[in-house]
């Protein structure tokens, strides 16, 4: 038997399991939104290339809104993944930790800008990495590892852009983290990684054609695609709010036990209520951090000013401990490897 969305299932003949209704509902209705919304953004940009090299901002900062409560209910995806009762000393000491793990990420960030954002970024894509996989996996009910789709995604999704353009991403660059745009927009180090990336990329597509994956074959092209078409900020926000947020959120809907019922009888209004609701605070408190870095000049950095240098910094701290309880979650929630043999994953 496998877990999933805190839900066991038994394999199927070909190792993969029957997906429960709990994960599949909120999963479906995520994954409809966020292809629909990349489609459009694409096609906008393909269309009409002004539109988003002059309101790159718009999605950006949606993208912002939108994407920052994925990670609102991260203190509590100890309990509802671990199926323990919720102690208040201990909820306390996650959320110290969790505060304290973000600030100490925005302080290294601005004493070590150049390496911080290196780390980072490779740390970015390997969070956006293992969340394609494990969606791909609770979709199909199939284990998926950290192979070719993994590493296409994180490249896909972060590379993608720096190498697209690079002539938009560098004062970027150049404001958040100054001296990172020599580094990151070598040329010879550009050259590396785009054809790593083209390589990864094309292979992951073609065995996916190959062995009948035709959706995850389509969400990888639509991404690739967006990263390349679309201007780097714009790209972002769409990816990061609609797409990566909201199919996280829909995984955190089918994680919380007071959701049970409702998703067995595939009602998705009041699991959603509940999510936004339970989010909101901490969502709050992340955009209050965001407004006073932006009131008050050069708390956030000498250099930094303005809301896409600042809400890029900010997002990036929160990278660090979002992705650790993420890691968490993803090794209890994913259909585990070894389902194929009928072993029982760690939930
Ligand atoms: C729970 C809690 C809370 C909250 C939290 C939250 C709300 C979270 C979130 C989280 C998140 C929200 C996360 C995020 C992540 C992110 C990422 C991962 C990013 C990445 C990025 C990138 C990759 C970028 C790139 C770039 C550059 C750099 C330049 C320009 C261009 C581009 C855009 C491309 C608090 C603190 C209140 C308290 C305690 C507890
Ligand atoms: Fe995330």
């Amino acid at each position: 038997m496998i877990a999933l969305g805190g839900v066991r299932a038994r394999p199927g003949a070909s190792g993969a399991a029957a997906v429960p209704t709990a994960v599949a509902v909120p999963l479906r209705a995520a994954t409809a939104v966020s292809v629909s919304a990349a489609a459009v953004v694409l096609v906008v940009g393909l269309v009409a290339p002004g539109v988003w090299e002059r309101w790159s901002w718009l999605p950006f900062a949606v993208g912002l809104l939108v994407g920052i409560p994925h990670g609102a209910l991260d203190h509590l995806v100890p309990w509802w993944t671990g199926g323990t009762a919720r102690r208040s000393r201990r909820l306390v000491v996650v959320l110290l930790a969790y505060v304290a793990l973000a600030v100490l990420t925005f302080v290294a960030a601005r004493l070590w800008p150049v390496p911080a954002l290196l780390v980072l970024l490779v740390g970015s894509a390997v969070h956006f990495g293992v969340g394609e996989t494990t969606v791909a996996a609770l979709r199909t009910g199939r284990p998926e590892g950290r192979g070719p789709r993994f590493i296409a995604s994180g490249l896909a999704t972060v590379a993608v852009p720096f190498l697209a353009w690079p002539a938009t991403v560098r004062p970027v660059l150049d404001v958040l983290a100054p001296g990172s745009a020599a580094v990151i927009l070598d040329p010879r180090a550009m050259l590396v990684v785009g054809i790593g990336s083209a390589v990864v990329i094309v292979a992951t597509l073609v065995a996916d054609l190959v062995g009948g994956r035709r959706p995850a074959a389509a969400e990888l092209a639509l991404l690739t695609a967006l990263f390349v078409v679309v201007p780097p900020l714009a790209a972002f926000g769409l990816y990061f709010g609609v797409w990566h947020g909201l199919r996280h959120l829909a995984r955190l809907v089918a994680l919380d036990p007071a959701n049970a019922d409702d998703l067995a009888a595939r009602r998705l209004a009041r699991p959603v209520g509940r999510v936004l609701l339970q989010s909101a605070l901490p969502t709050t408190a992340v955009l209050v951090v965001l407004g006073v870095l932006l009131a008050v000049p050069g708390l956030a950095g000498h250099a930094v000013a303005g809301l896409v240098p600042i809400g890029l910094a900010v997002v990036l701290a929160l990278t660090v401990p979002h992705m650790a309880v993420v890691a968490v979650m993803d090794r209890r929630q994913r259909p585990a490897c070894h389902a194929q043999n009928g072993g029982s994953s760690p939930a």
